[in-house]
């Protein structure tokens, strides 16, 4: 059974919606961002690292987002050009907001944390209008994150995409990226994060991440294929719960449960892995792979963003992943 269908006849591969905005990664890392003094410029955004993994992978990629009219928004815009990702739905916001910025503090390999400037930030600008479905329509895929869901006028033009993306037959991964500093109230976000989610053919997230959305519901305990199977009644064919260094889980609407492990990584940072494993993932769907191979090679480009001082900059090619499974592989035969 064939359970995501990617129309051929689609002149875009891929469409990330939402955050484009700016990491400030500590330079002088292993220790807090009281005693950091530099930092290094990378264009960030989950939405904007995952469309930038697609792109890496091969996948003909366009974004739709609103970037600040100054220094940073056209840092942005010329970085996405420089990997091939169509901008003409990038649009400049002009009413003074500004660029996001997300400070990252790397205190040791496994404990990172991310310092988020969003006040005014260009990317929740957007707008219904900004939405179009002639662009859509072009599409075979297209990501939403949950941080556009956050406030108005971007919470409603997430909703205008899902509802074209339902209409032309656009394949919705939904990686819910839950960023509290953007939330007013965690009731409000699980609204939110749910409506959307009942249209959305692939949802990834965190274990954490599906409970604060399941927070209205009598759980009586943890489970993963209890959160799954809620969203197979919705259109949901496939729901992905990410463990962190324990790997990650799959379930299909049509009975399948697959887990993932995950690849031995030199990690100098812990975040970036889901927007690297997102892409991986993706990209395998896209390829027609099924669920384990998809997943491995998820697993193994967040292995290799982790290992690096980005996310962004750090997003592996097709030929740098393969290289990477290989060299994993031959070892486990030593
Ligand atoms: N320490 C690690 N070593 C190897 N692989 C890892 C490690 N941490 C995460 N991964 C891989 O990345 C995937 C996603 O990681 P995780 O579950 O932390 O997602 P996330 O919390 O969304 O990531 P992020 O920190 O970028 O927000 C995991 O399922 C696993 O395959
Ligand atoms: O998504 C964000 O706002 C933060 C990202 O820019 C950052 O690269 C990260 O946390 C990736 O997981």
């Amino acid at each position: 059974m064939t359970l995501l269908s990617f129309d051929p006849n689609r002149t875009l591969d891929f469409i990330g919606v939402g955050r484009l905005c700016i990491d400030l990664n500590a330079n002088e890392i292993n220790r807090p961002m009281e005693e950091t003094r530099t930092f290094t410029k990378y264009v960030g955004g989950s939405p904007a690292n995952i469309s930038i993994g697609m792109s890496r992978l091969g996948k003909k990629t366009g974004f739709i987002g609103r970037v600040a009219d100054d220094q940073m928004g056209r840092f942005i815009v010329q970085y996405l050009k420089e990997n091939q990702i169509d901008t003409s739905n990038v649009i400049t916001d002009k009413s003074g907001s500004v660029t996001g910025l997300a400070f990252t503090e790397i205190k040791s390999p496994e404990d990172c944390s991310i310092l988020l400037y969003r006040d005014n930030a260009a990317d929740l600008k957007l707008e219904p209008q900004d939405v179009r479905e002639d662009y859509i329509k072009q599409a075979k895929s297209l990501l939403i994150s949950g941080t556009a869901l956050a406030k108005s006028p971007s919470r409603e033009a997430i909703f205008l995409v899902l509802e074209y993306a339902r209409k032309h037959g656009v394949i919705v991964f939904f990686d819910i990226d839950y960023r509290p500093y953007t939330w007013t109230s965690q009731e409000e976000t699980a609204i939110y994060y749910n409506l959307a989610a009942e249209k959305c053919d692939v949802i990834i997230g965190t274990r954490e991440e599906f409970d604060m959305m399941e927070q209205f519901e009598q759980r009586t305990e943890e489970n993963d294929w209890q959160t799954a199977k809620k969203w197979f009644d919705y259109h949901a064919k496939i729901v992905v719960i990410k463990h962190g260094k324990d790997g990650s889980i799959a379930y299909t609407k049509d009975g399948g449960s697959f887990e993932g492990s995950t690849f031995p990584a030199n990690v100098i940072k812990t975040f970036g892995a889901g927007d690297s494993y997102a892409a991986g993932l993706i990209y395998g769907l896209m390829q027609g792979w099924k669920l384990p191979k998809a997943m491995e090679y998820g697993s193994a480009a967040a292995a290799i963003v982790i290992s690096s001082h980005s996310c962004s900059d750090a997003m592996p090619t097709e030929e740098q992943v393969d290289r990477f499974i290989k060299k994993h592989r031959q070892s486990e035969t030593v």
